[in-house]
């Protein structure tokens, strides 16, 4: 857009979710806040089983069977996708939303052609004839950079990248307005992992999609978007413009993933952090990283902290943590392994 003012596309508010496990229910999501604008790419970082992949496919309306949202709204502009018939969702599916997962066969049937596929992906939205069906899948190989004549290939005559690039042209068939990519490139080799990056960079800048990305690499987020949203154990902890997060977080445990990276500039060996995430299957009254972090007092472990500004100057910088006022003064010592190992879990 020309001025400021973006516009925004999809708005997650207040949104809990959780999975019936033999009769339990074990918390996925707890109240999740947080907006995409329009031609945005935000990353989503956290450990595994902090609820990301929950997080995407209740975006995309594909959640497991035993999954079950019980409060909060997913708007794509106005329309609370939650709210919607199955067959406006059905519509909406791929067509507004896509989605890429880490693992490209499972997303693709072993029996059928890749443009097969493809053609049949674009004809159950588009009312387009199959030679015209056709036309537009050999447009997305080009774009993915697969020679067009691979499309009467099956799955297992592709490479795993190739698998992957014919994901993504599967996923931008109907050039959505939103893709989200779970792990995108995770499944393969680093040299093609970087290929294919590129690629879906390249696409993201051409066709002004927005783009959720979920990834364990930091790093990545840090290259490629603008804005980051830290997950722990089924809530955001922290979000931001990715640099003044990254440079500057006032959660813990976004220090204790900032340090984890090894940077060959800073004076500091990577640390890890102690112990494990909470069983979710559990009710927890207080902040669900407290038994983690060096921070915690008997405040943590009684009262959950909300999300709030954690500059003045800055409402669009969120965290939640009780100490996050005193984060200028500790940030540092996160990157001391000794630090972390004062909390309360591996004293
Ligand atoms: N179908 C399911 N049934 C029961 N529990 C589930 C199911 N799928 C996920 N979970 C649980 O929900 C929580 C969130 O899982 P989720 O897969 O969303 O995490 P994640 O951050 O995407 O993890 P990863 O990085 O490993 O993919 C975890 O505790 C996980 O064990």
């Amino acid at each position: 857009m020309a001025n400021n003012q973006k516009e925004v596309l999809l708005e997650i508010k207040n949104l809990d979710a959780h999975y019936n496990v033999d009769g339990q229910p074990v918390s996925a999501l707890q109240d999740v806040n947080f907006a995409i604008q329009k031609g945005e790419r935000v990353g989503l970082v956290g450990e595994s089983g902090c609820g990301k992949s929950t997080l995407l496919k209740a975006i995309m309306g594909v959640l497991a069977p035993n999954a079950q949202i019980t409060r909060g709204a997913i708007k794509l502009r106005e329309v609370d996708l939650l709210q919607a018939s199955q067959e406006q969702r059905r519509q909406s599916r791929w067509n507004d939303i896509a989605m890429i997962t880490q693992s490209a066969l499972n997303a693709l049937n072993p029996v059928h052609k890749i443009g097969d596929q493809i053609i049949e992906a674009i004809q159950s939205h588009r009312d387009v004839d199959k030679q015209q069906a056709r036309a537009r899948a050999t447009e997305l190989f080009e774009l993915v950079g697969v020679p067009p004549q691979r499309l009467d290939d099956f799955p297992h005559q592709f490479s795993g990248g190739m698998r992957q690039r014919a994901v993504i042209a599967m996923a931008l068939a109907l050039s959505p307005e939103i893709v989200l990519a779970d792990e995108p490139t995770t499944a393969l080799d680093v040299i093609v992992q970087d290929q294919i990056f590129e690629r879906l960079d390249l696409l993201q800048k051409e066709q002004a999609f927005s783009m959720i990305l979920v990834t364990h690499d930091l790093a990545l987020v840090v290259e490629s978007c603008s804005r980051i949203i830290v997950m722990y154990a089924g809530m955001i902890v922290e979000k931001g413009p990715t640099h003044e997060v990254v440079r500057r977080p006032f959660h813990p445990y976004t220090a204790g993933l900032r340090y984890a990276i090894p940077d060959p500039s800073a004076e500091y060996e990577p640390i890890s952090i102690p112990g494990a995430p909470p069983d979710l299957s559990q009710q927890i009254k207080g902040c669900r990283f407290a038994p983690r972090c060096p921070l915690a007092t008997s405040k943590c472990e009684l009262e959950m902290p909300p999300l709030v500004s954690s500059l003045a100057s800055d409402a669009a910088r969120q965290t939640r943590c009780h100490h996050a006022d005193q984060m200028d003064q500790l940030r540092d010592r996160f990157h001391d392994q000794s630090f972390w190992q004062t909390a309360k879990t591996t004293s």
